[in-house]
């Protein structure tokens, strides 16, 4: 537990982010009043306050923060910007900033919840996986155009030390909760994905023969998750196929609106929820602060401390979508009715364990 008061960067960023982290935060307080909040621009935002996505004191505020709460990025107004200037550069920016390799997707069904899934419940009830995508490497950080702007290219490239790094994240996962962890990949075809199977065994081998361990390809694995979820303990893959497999995955709990996300690793921890800004529905007040307040959850956890609070947290959000979800899972509550019906269910647990 942190014993001074905890000092957190929070970066609404553009679309629903502001209205999803106002949310959240609101939340935050109300467990932990004492949080000291810093807010500060990212993305499109900061974009047009000044020229940046990812301004220089952004930076250096989070990199001194306890932990970073951030909401989301991105939107039409900013997509015909050139390459730097665009809010996802910002991200991916924050996230090398922070050295956070390991992003934690947890997809779980709250008991009780498995009607909020298109799923048959029987495929839904109970389903507890933890994807742990590598965030730093692979494609997204390795390409460019040429031939005078006619060739593109990105290359997949991990180097045996990225993945031994965050192949341990996901043993170590593993041996928190139920002792499985499937590795995803693409080593039919992809010598990236070789080294990343060989090196992955290796990990097991060496360190985690307690853990359980798969491989699985990229493909047959966007199959298997959606029609046998239950398989699936702990899952590690690659930055690119994380990224996709997770959207998938929302699919079982029934929104993107419930998929949090904590980014671990060298410096303050990163939560996000996985979703974008939604531009389809911004400024409307219907998002879905979910995602975003289990993200709140998992800063306490991993980053503050405060597990008890987590907890707190994870059960008055699962209260509250049981009474009245938001528009994305079929219910009929605004992000403000939502998030006022989790602070209700807080009130009526304020025991922390
Ligand atoms: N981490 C991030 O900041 C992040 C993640 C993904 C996409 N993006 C950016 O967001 C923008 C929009 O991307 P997109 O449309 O492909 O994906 P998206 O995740 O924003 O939206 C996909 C669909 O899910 C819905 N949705 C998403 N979150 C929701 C929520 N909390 N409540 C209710 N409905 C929700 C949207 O309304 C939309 O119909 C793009 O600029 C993209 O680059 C940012
Ligand atoms: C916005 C984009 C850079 C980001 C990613 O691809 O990592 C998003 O899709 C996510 O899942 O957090
Ligand atoms: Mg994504």
């Amino acid at each position: 537990m942190i014993n001074k008061v905890p000092h957190v960067v929070v970066l609404p960023g553009d679309g629903i982010g502001p209205e999803v982290t106002q949310a959240a935060v609101t939340v935050l307080r109300e467990v932990l009043p004492d949080v000291r909040i810093e807010e500060l621009p990212i993305g499109g935002a900061a974009v047009d306050a000044s020229g940046s996505p990812f301004p220089a004191e952004v930076e250096a505020a989070a990199k001194r923060s306890d932990a970073v709460l951030l909401g989301t990025v991105g939107g039409p107004k900013w997509e015909g910007l050139p390459r730097a200037m665009r809010p996802e550069m910002g991200l991916l920016a924050l996230r090398k900033s922070l050295g956070a390799f390991a992003n934690l997707r947890p997809v779980r069904v709250l008991s009780g919840l498995e009607h909020l899934s298109p799923l048959r419940p029987e495929r839904a009830r109970g389903v507890d996986i933890l994807i742990v995508r590598e965030l730093l490497g692979g494609i997204y950080f390795d390409g460019g155009r040429e031939k005078r702007e006619e060739e593109a290219f990105n290359t997949m490239r991990y180097s045996k030390a990225e993945i031994e790094r965050v192949a341990k994240v996901a043993f170590w996962a593993a041996q928190q909760r139920r002792g499985h962890v499937t590795s995803v990949d693409k080593a039919n075809v992809l010598e990236v994905s070789e080294l990343w199977r060989e090196t992955v065994t290796g990990v097991r081998s060496a360190h985690y023969r307690d853990v359980g361990l798969r491989h699985e390809y990229v493909d047959s694995a966007a199959m298997l998750i959606v029609t046998d979820p239950a398989r699936y303990d702990v899952i590690v893959t690659e930055n690119l196929f994380g990224d996709i497999l997770s959207d998938l995955a929302a699919v079982i709990p029934g929104s993107l609106g419930l998929m949090p996300s904590a980014s671990l690793g060298d410096g303050p921890g990163l939560f996000e929820p996985i979703h974008g800004s939604a531009p389809d529905i911004a400024g409307q007040g219907v998002a879905n602060p979910a995602a975003a307040i289990l993200s709140a959850g998992m800063m306490l956890r991993h980053s503050l401390g405060r597990p008890g609070l987590a907890n707190r947290i994870d059960n008055a959000v699962n209260t509250a979508l049981r009474s009245n979800p938001t528009r994305d899972l079929g219910g009929s509550a605004n992000t403000e009715e939502f998030t006022a019906r989790v602070l209700e269910a807080l009130v009526g647990t304020s025991v922390e364990v």
